[in-house]
């Protein structure tokens, strides 16, 4: 198993996460990279190598161009006007103000590209996104290249940024750059299995009209988990994607059994579709101990989740998403990995 890490993913260290009508320390935060780190480490995975840049061209393969322009000045821009505070949306395009035009303040455009409010930019927000789509883009070199499984320690997360929009601690979508990547590479078609408790809207919303990419997930039932908005079993695709969305929303306290059932029902549609390649974003927040989510997954079910993955008999990169026990994390993760290497 290739490890890759950066220390630069560390480098957006934002001080405050709109949570509960509170700004509080964010959830997401570097720390949960050290602790991943650890528990590698003490589980075996004692090899882990840096990234090579891969510059914006992947990025822009998935991303918006003024988007990502976006990213790369709203600080400045936010600090400019002389705030104090860290750079967070705080008025949307509505149902009833569809918002046809992107204004020219950072506060409008804030609004115009922000999922939520719950993700502040702040200084080395940019930098470190950078930095965790190259060890996305390394990760899966090594999968390519050597056929064998990889793990790219990516922080910050990605599944929820879309074409052109960032929320829910994400800011670009590894796993799609990784994807996009694989196709351009000569792959015909890529899966992309999200295991995280929350629903990958982003990813989906990227690659929904595509039949290169099949987007499965497991979440909880967006009638009462964030993103909220998306992520329902009704939602298959559209145009040359229809059937290639598969959304498998389940009601919060699913356990082991049914969640590894449904891991079942997920790895037969990736086996009929004829996938080439199985990206994992591999969130962790589906344990029973995660502070903001609501499965009852235990730390040794992760071991059973790493085999049951190996079972799709494909080759495998795993990209880090979400998980926020923050002291369990480095072990569930590791758990993933070493029960991959168990089932392989
Ligand atoms: N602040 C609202 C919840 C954000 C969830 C982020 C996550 O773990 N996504 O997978
Ligand atoms: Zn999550």
């Amino acid at each position: 198993m290739r490890i890759v890490h950066s220390e630069t993913t560390k480098a957006r260290r934002a001080r405050t996460e709109l949570d509960g009508g509170q700004l509080v320390p964010p959830w997401e935060c570097p720390e949960r990279v050290d602790m991943i780190l650890a528990g590698l480490r003490q589980a075996g995975f004692t090899e882990v190598v840096a990234p090579a840049e891969h510059g914006l061209a992947p990025v822009l393969a998935v991303h918006d161009a003024y988007y990502v322009e976006f990213l790369a000045s709203c600080w400045d821009d936010w600090r400019a006007l002389g705030r104090e505070g860290e750079a967070i949306a705080w008025i949307w395009p509505t149902r009833t103000m569809p918002g046809r035009r992107i204004p020219r303040c950072v506060d409008g455009r804030l609004g115009h590209y922000a999922l939520g409010a719950d993700t502040a930019i702040c200084a080395g927000t940019f930098e470190a996104a950078m930095a965790s789509k190259d060890v996305a883009l390394s990760a899966l070199a090594h999968v390519l290249t050597d056929g064998g499984p990889a793990f790219g320690l990516c922080r910050p997360p990605g599944h929820h940024a879309a074409v052109d929009q960032f929320g829910g601690y994400c800011f670009f979508n590894n796993a799609a750059v990784a994807a996009q990547r694989a196709l351009e590479s000569g792959l015909s078609r890529v899966a992309i299995l999200d295991v995280d408790f929350h629903h990958g809207n982003g990813t989906q919303q990227i690659f929904e009209a595509r039949s290169d990419v099949l987007f499965v997930s497991i979440h909880g039932d967006p009638m009462t988990c964030f993103p909220y908005f998306m992520g329902h079993a009704d939602e298959v695709g559209e145009g040359d994607g229809a059937g290639y969305t598969v959304n498998y929303p389940l009601p919060e306290g699913t356990g082991a059994e049914v969640w590894f059932h449904v891991l079942e029902a997920a790895k037969a549609r990736i086996a009929e579709a004829g996938c080439e390649l199985l990206i994992v974003s591999l969130g962790v927040d589906t344990f029973e101990g995660d502070p903001i989510s609501a499965f009852r997954l235990a730390g040794d079910d992760f071991l059973e989740m790493g085999r049951r993955l190996a079972g799709a008999g494909l080759p495998t990169l795993f990209l880090m998403e979400g998980g926020y026990a923050v002291a369990e994390i480095g072990t569930n993760v590791a758990n993933v990995l070493t029960g991959f290497e168990q089932g392989s």
